[in-house]
């Protein structure tokens, strides 16, 4: 089984190795974690990303082994965003000698690199973006600038305290007109001293849900006072300003500008079956030994995990994990697949891959987050200690639901790739990829299940044909109520709970179909694919029930604000910044942020002793 998990023979050697290399050395140790000060903390995670740098160069670590040795480490940092986004961001919209430059440094560590596109007012809206690059063709120059409190970037991972660059997001103006978001490259600190660089005012957000958790992560704010930077750090893969000034088109489609999200998504659907099977791996172990009540004639007492209702709320966890772990892997491949395609100029895929990534991230953290939380509950009270690894696995994971697009709009944007294939489909053309089965409309709406027994329902051509109905027929609902609205744009709007909904159903779908397939593998050891076709059962299964509310949320949203009103509690009990009974929400982040004590020096703690040695001795050796 841990073949089948892990994907291969060879896949599981090297993360036996990279586990046992992290659980091994004392500077990885996490177990007093949640007990250090913000402070301790973000210094910690300093020390174990130079130590894990060292420890990759000294044993000559593969890409594959160092991936996995920052995976064991378990604790997010700068590192994550200079190798998962800043460097994919430089590869996928950089032209080549900009990659060559670039990249050459990122990869030596000479310099840390973060990825700033949300603003404090936006970062589901992109093209909301308020910062500005304004060309100056008299020093060949971008202007970067700040112009209101919320076009100040936040949220970025290693903004805070620790990047010396971004690929930072902006309006692009030039001649006079606004085309619209472009990545920029920006030094954002000194190389030699760390400080922030003229005109540039930056610090760390504050702190974050749980003790530990995401807070070693110097999540940042900064705002851009008409800083300068060279005409040729705008990434130009996509498209280009000339030396007087003139905006010019590339051949490829202005959507790759939100290729590195694409990228990122696909890989969080790995990180979150496996934040889902940590979770039910401490509830199945502590199940078994966790005893409650025996029976009346005074037998042994019960182990937790035989209880039926123990069972029914966590083997669709157990199913979950095993089923996100496939679809991840599958995901993966037609990243790649679509990657290679791209680079022939063949962007016919693309549509397709993003609203996969998108629709199976929403799907997994969504279940993911929901799942550990119900894990602690079926771990009883000590499921609620810090110690259990629950409380720190739920906070680390509960972002993920909104990081690289909220869940909800995610689906969304996968809803409107499905309204659009319902519609090619009914002018005859024939769908491709995951809405292949969308093609076979005449069966699908009108079909009836042929289950009879409960044997039926584990028969897998039975179970995909009752979820490509459910999926389809949600779909040309949805379709057919948009048409009878005023317009397209108002009749997703008013429909947008339904289309999330049937997004929801049209994802689900893959994951079943994926799991079906994997099992149609030659899948080796003894009894594994027959437990895997349990599994397979229970994940569909657990799904089919569902219930709709949308018409009471509907008349209880006007009154939505004055019913918690009625709660009576004052902005001090309640303590949030964004639940502050005069709505002034933004000013009061503003202010909170600069309360945290990472914010007292501009150069943190740890900069000497670890991030400068680290900086310079890759330039040294970059010398030699
Ligand atoms: C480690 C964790 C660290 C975390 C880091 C972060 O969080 S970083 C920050 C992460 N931040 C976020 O994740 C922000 C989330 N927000 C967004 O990604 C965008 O603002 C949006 C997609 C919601 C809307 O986009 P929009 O205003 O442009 O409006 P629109 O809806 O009209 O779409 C226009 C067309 O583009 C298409 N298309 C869209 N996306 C993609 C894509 N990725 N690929 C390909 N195509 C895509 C779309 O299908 C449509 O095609 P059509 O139908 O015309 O043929
Ligand atoms: C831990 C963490 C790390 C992050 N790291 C980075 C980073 O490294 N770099 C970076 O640039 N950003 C980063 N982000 C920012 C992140 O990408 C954004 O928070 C995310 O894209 C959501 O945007 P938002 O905060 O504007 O949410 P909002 O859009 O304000 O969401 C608020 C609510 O409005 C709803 N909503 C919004 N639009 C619609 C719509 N059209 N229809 C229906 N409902 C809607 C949402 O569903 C949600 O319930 C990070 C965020 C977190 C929490």
């Amino acid at each position: 089984m841990k073949v089948a998990w892990a994907g291969s023979r060879h896949a599981v050697e090297v993360a036996d190795r990279m586990a046992c290399l992290v659980a091994s050395d004392p500077v990885f140790r996490k177990d007093t974690r949640t007990m250090l000060s913000r402070k301790e903390l973000f210094k910690d995670t300093l020390k174990k990303a130079a130590h894990a740098w060292k420890r990759t160069v000294e044993l000559h670590l593969t890409e594959e082994e160092a991936n996995l040795l920052r995976l064991y480490i378990d604790q997010p940092g700068y590192v994550d965003l200079h190798w998962v986004m800043f460097v994919p961001a430089i590869k996928g919209q950089g032209t080549e000698e900009q990659q060559k430059k670039w990249l050459t440094m990122a990869y030596k560590f000479q310099i840390i690199g973060t990825y700033a596109q949300t603003e404090l007012g936006h970062g589901s809206n992109v093209q909301g973006l308020e910062t500005t690059a304004t060309f100056d063709p008299s020093t060949d120059e971008f202007i970067m600038h700040s112009p209101t409190l919320t076009s100040s970037k936040w949220w970025p991972g290693g903004l805070g305290k620790t990047s010396t660059h971004a690929v930072v997001y902006a309006r692009l103006i030039t001649e006079g007109k606004d085309y619209g978001i472009h990545g920029f490259i920006m030094q954002l600190r000194s190389l030699d001293d760390h400080s922030p660089l003229p005109g540039i005012t930056i610090g760390d957000i504050g702190g974050k849900f749980g003790s530990g958790a995401y807070n070693s992560m110097d999540n940042g704010v900064m705002r851009l006072d008409h800083v300068r930077i060279p005409r040729d750090q705008m990434l130009m893969r996509l498209a280009q300003v000339t030396r007087e000034g003139k905006y010019v088109h590339s051949d490829v489609p202005k959507q790759l500008l939100y290729g590195t999200m694409v990228y990122v998504r696909q890989t969080i659907v790995a990180d979150a079956s496996r934040a889902l099977s940590r979770a039910v791996c401490i509830a199945v172990r502590y199940g078994a030994i966790r005893k409650q009540f025996g029976s009346k004639a005074g037998g042994p007492e019960t182990q937790v995990l035989n209880y039926k209702t123990q069972q029914s709320r966590l083997f669709p966890f157990l199913a979950s994990a095993y089923a996100f772990r496939f679809v991840g892997q599958w995901l993966k491949w037609l990243y790649t697949d679509v990657t290679q395609k791209l680079e022939s100029k063949d962007f016919s895929t693309l549509p397709e891959a993003h609203a996969c990534t998108a629709g199976l991230k929403s799907v997994t953290t969504s279940a993911t987050a929901d799942a550990i939380e119900e894990c602690q509950k079926l771990c009883g009270g000590h499921g609620y200690l810090n110690s259990s690894g629950l409380p720190e696995l739920f906070a680390v994971n509960l972002p993920a639901c909104t990081y690289e697009g909220d869940n909800v709009v995610l689906l969304l944007q996968v809803a409107r790739f499905l309204m659009k294939t319902v519609s090619q489909v009914a002018s005859g053309k024939q769908p491709v990829g995951t809405t292949a089965y969308m093609g076979n409309i005449q069966h699908l709406m009108q079909c009836k299940s042929v289950v009879n027994t409960v044997e039926d329902w584990l028969n897998p051509a039975a179970i995909k044909e009752v979820f490509e109905a459910r999926a389809l027929r949600m779909a040309v609902n949805c379709a057919q109520n948009i048409s009878k609205a005023p317009s397209q744009e108002e009749g997703f709007s008013e429909l947008s709970p339904d289309l999330v909904e049937a997004a929801v159903a049209h994802v689900q779908l893959i994951i079943v179909t994926k799991f079906i397939e994997k099992l149609q593998e030659d899948i080796l050891g003894h009894g594994v694919k027959e437990q895997l076709q349990k599994l397979c059962g229970i994940y569909a299964l657990h799904l089919i029930h569902n219930e709709r509310l949308g018409k009471l949320y509907a008349q209880v949203r006007p009154n939505a604000v004055a019913l918690v009103d009625a709660f009576d509690y004052t902005d001090h009990y309640l303590g949030s910044a964004l639940g502050r009974y005069d709505g002034d929400v933004y000013s009061a982040l503003y202010k909170e942020a600069w309360k945290d004590p990472l914010n007292e020096t501009v150069v943190p703690d740890g900069y000497q002793e670890h991030l400068r040695p680290l900086l310079k001795q890759q330039l040294k050796l970059s010398r030699l």
